[in-house]
């Protein structure tokens, strides 16, 4: 396979290289990654995360494979345990099919053409996301994100990011309220470094700012990213965005979510119907690993910790996809079936 450069992930002289979020913004440290087992663990642990990067990563990881000479039996074995490795972003199912169809079709030989094109893919619905949604945000909008959507989440500019990224690019004024997004801190984190490397004025904030901001007028739109849309335009996405997405309603600020065509589940009817990944109680309990060491709740204090929420299509504004802006009447309509 040809070599692949994107922010947090690389296929160089035929290896496989992820950026270890957990390590950022203090450190840069790029991990190997050779085997099913390495990159299920990264997937969990989210050294590598976003919905549409996990994808992309667990489809490189099999055209490597691919490229170590497994079977196609075996291929398919380890395609199967790549696809289970997170439940909600159905990004990585998504991705996982074509390989999986394309191993059917073409054999082994097939994938590394296959995962190139997946990688080469997203970056370009990246970039259509950004052209789109940047045509929404005036000259001097204060706009509000959650989690982190950029380049350490796909394998281009980003979902929500690549709209702010493209806004700056056009010239125009903005600043960017980052919420810090608990309880792993992918806001404080990654976005608050991907905005100051795309030299975007922003401020960052404890989630729970984020209504007193609105009463005072401060911010003028919601950008977030999804794990995976339903038919109905009900979303998935970080715990925390359905908060925003109510309070924002409230204050009548436009609330939008920016995703590609990959991150649509058709065939899921409505936001119930998406699984809900549960995490560790010890991330809420206090933080670990990379972050430190801090346990500040009693031992043993029960936790309930989903690792996202699912907004109600009643409460977006607008659904900024690679193909365009869609509004409540088209998503009503039934438009997201016929992507
Ligand atoms: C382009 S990223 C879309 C989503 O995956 C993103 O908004 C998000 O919630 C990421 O959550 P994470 O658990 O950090 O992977």
């Amino acid at each position: 396979m040809k070599d692949l450069l994107a922010t947090s992930i690389k296929y160089q002289h035929g290896a496989l290289y992820v950026l270890d979020q957990h390590q950022l913004p203090h450190q840069e440290q790029w991990l190997p990654c050779d085997s099913s087992d390495a990159m299920i663990a990264m997937i969990k642990k989210l050294q590598i995360r976003g919905a549409p990067l996990i994808g992309i990563g667990a489809s490189l990881l099999l055209a490597y494979l691919s490229e170590q000479g497994l079977t196609a039996d075996e291929l398919h074995t380890q395609a199967e345990r790549l696809r289970a490795a997170r439940p909600t972003a159905v990004n990585l199912m998504n991705c996982i099919d074509r390989m999986l169809a394309t191993l059917e079709n073409e054999g082994p030989a097939g994938l590394s053409r296959c995962a190139e094109q997946l990688f080469e893919e997203d970056v370009d619905l990246c970039n259509r996301m950004a052209g789109f949604g940047a045509e929404l945000i005036f000259d001097g909008a204060n706009i509000l994100t959650h989690c982190n959507t950029g380049s350490l989440a796909t394998a281009g500019v980003g979902t929500a990011i690549g709209v702010i990224g493209e806004v700056k690019q056009q010239g125009k004024q903005l600043h960017v309220w980052v919420d810090e997004t608990r309880p792993l801190l992918q806001g404080g984190r990654l976005t608050a470094w991907e905005m100051a490397r795309l030299g975007v004025p922003h401020t960052l904030i404890c989630d729970n700012m984020a209504a007193t901001l609105m009463a005072q007028g401060k911010v003028d739109v919601v950008l977030v990213g999804s794990d995976r849309i339903a038919a109905n335009g009900d979303f998935a996405n970080k715990v925390g965005t359905y908060s925003l997405a109510v309070i924002a309603h409230h204050h009548k600020v436009p609330f939008y979510v920016v995703a590609p065509y990959t991150t649509v589940d058709p065939e899921c009817p409505d936001g119930k119907a998406i699984p809900i990944e549960q995490r560790s109680p010890a991330e809420v309990q206090g933080v670990s690993g990379s972050f430190g060491e801090v346990n500040w709740a009693p031992d043993n204090t029960p936790v309930y910790n989903p690792a996202f929420d699912v907004t109600p299509a009643a409460l977006v504004t607008g659904w900024i996809l690679d193909t365009g802006v869609y509004s409540q009447e088209q998503i009503a309509a039934g438009v997201l079936k016929t992507l």
